[in-house]
C-alpha cells in the first residue's frame, strides 16, 4: 500500500522509465541462471550500511570467494567521473557535495554494469551502494528477486576516522585505510581497536584520498543515509530478507564471524585448503 501511494505520489518520469527498462532488460536472464552459494542459495545480494562501515571490504572478498561480481554503484559514479564523459561535471557536484545521484543516472549506470558483466558469462551480483532509497528499492523489486541482504553495523564513533583514514592507489584502484582505531568501551560497549589496511609497498605512494572524504562532506553523507538510505533496511526486514551483521572489529576478527553468520565457513575452510 505504502509503495503504491508513493509511486502515486512521484509519477516516474519517461527519462526513469527508460532506466528502468534497460535494467530489466539487463537482469532478465536472473534468477534463472544466477550463481547459487555452496547451501544452494542464489546470489543477488545487497549490501547496506554506512559511509565507511566496509561493505565494499567484505563485499568484494565475499564476492571472490563465491565467484559472483561485486558491483559497487560509488565505483561505477567514479568511473564516469573519471572519463570526463557528458555527465561528469554534473555528478562531481552532487558528489563532492555529499549528496545522492539522480535514480536515472545510478540505474542507467548499473544496467549498464549488469550488461557488461553478462556479455563476459558473468551472472549473480553482491550489489554495494544500491538500493540507497526506498524508490530504488521499489525499482530493484520490479526488475528481479533479491535473495540476501546484509546490514553492515558499526558503532558509529568510529565511522568518520574510518571514512577520513580511507585511501585508494591511484594505480591499481585497490582500497586501503591508514586510521588505526582504538576506542575504549563504555557503558555496556565493548573496547574496540581496528587495525591500518596498510598498502603493498609497490602502492605506498601512489595513495590518494577520495574527494568526498573529507569531514564536512562525511558528515553530509552520514546525515543523508539516516535520511534516505537507514528505511531501506525496513524495507527488506518487512520482506524477511534482512541480516543484521554487527562488525565486531577489523578484519580479522570480522571476516570469520561473517562467514559464520552467512553459513559458508566451511566452504572457507575448504577453499583455503585446497589451495594451501
Ligand atoms: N545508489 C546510489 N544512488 C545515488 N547516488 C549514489 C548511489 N551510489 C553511489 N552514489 C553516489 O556516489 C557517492 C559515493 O558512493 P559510495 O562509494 O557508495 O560511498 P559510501 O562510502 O558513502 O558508501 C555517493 O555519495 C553518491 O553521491
Amino acid at each position: 500500500m505504502a509503495a503504491i501511494m508513493h509511486r502515486l505520489l512521484k509519477p516516474t518520469s519517461p527519462s526513469l522509465s527508460s532506466s528502468i527498462s534497460l535494467l530489466r532488460r539487463s537482469v532478465s536472464t536472473f534468477p534463472q541462471n544466477a550463481v547459487a552459494d555452496p547451501k544452494g542459495r542464489n546470489v543477488q545480494w545487497v549490501f547496506l550500511g554506512v559511509p565507511g562501515v566496509g561493505k565494499g571490504t567484505y563485499a568484494s572478498r565475499l564476492s571472490s570467494l563465491l565467484g559472483v561480481p561485486h558491483i559497487a554503484t560509488g565505483d561505477l559514479v567514479r568511473e564516469e567521473l573519471a572519463s570526463s564523459g557528458p555527465l561528469s561535471n554534473q555528478l562531481e557536484e552532487i558528489v563532492n557535495q555529499g549528496q545522492l545521484v539522480s535514480d536515472e543516472i545510478i540505474i542507467s549506470l548499473l544496467s549498464k554494469r549488469l550488461e557488461a558483466g553478462e556479455s563476459k558469462g558473468e551472472s549473480g551480483f553482491i550489489l554495494d551502494g544500491f538500493p540507497r532509497t526506498i524508490r530504488q528499492a521499489e525499482i530493484l523489486d520490479e526488475v528481479t528477486d533479491i535473495d540476501l541482504v546484509v546490514n553492515l553495523k558499526l558503532r558509529e564513533d568510529v565511522l568518520l576516522e574510518k571514512c577520513l583514514g580511507r585511501r585508494i592507489c591511484s594505480e591499481c584502484g585497490k582500497n586501503f585505510n591508514v586510521a588505526s582505531i582504538n576506542v575504549k568501551g563504555d557503558s555496556g560497549r565493548p573496547a574496540m581497536s581496528m587495525a591500518p589496511l596498510l598498502p603493498p609497498l609497490q602502492c605506498a605512494s601512489k595513495l590518494v584520498s577520495r574527494a568526498d572524504d573529507t569531514e564536512d562532506v562525511v558528515k553530509e553523507r552520514l546525515r543523508v543515509y539516516y535520511e534516505k538510505s537507514e528505511p531501506v533496511e525496513g524495507f527488506y526486514q518487512s520482506q524477511g530478507k534482512l541480516m543484521e551483521f554487527d562488525l565486531p572489529g577489523g578484519i580479522p576478527e570480522s571476516w570469520p564471524k561473517l562467514l559464520e553468520a552467512l553459513n559458508l565457513d566451511d566452504h572457507e575452510e575448504k577453499r583455503s585448503s585446497a589451495v594451501a
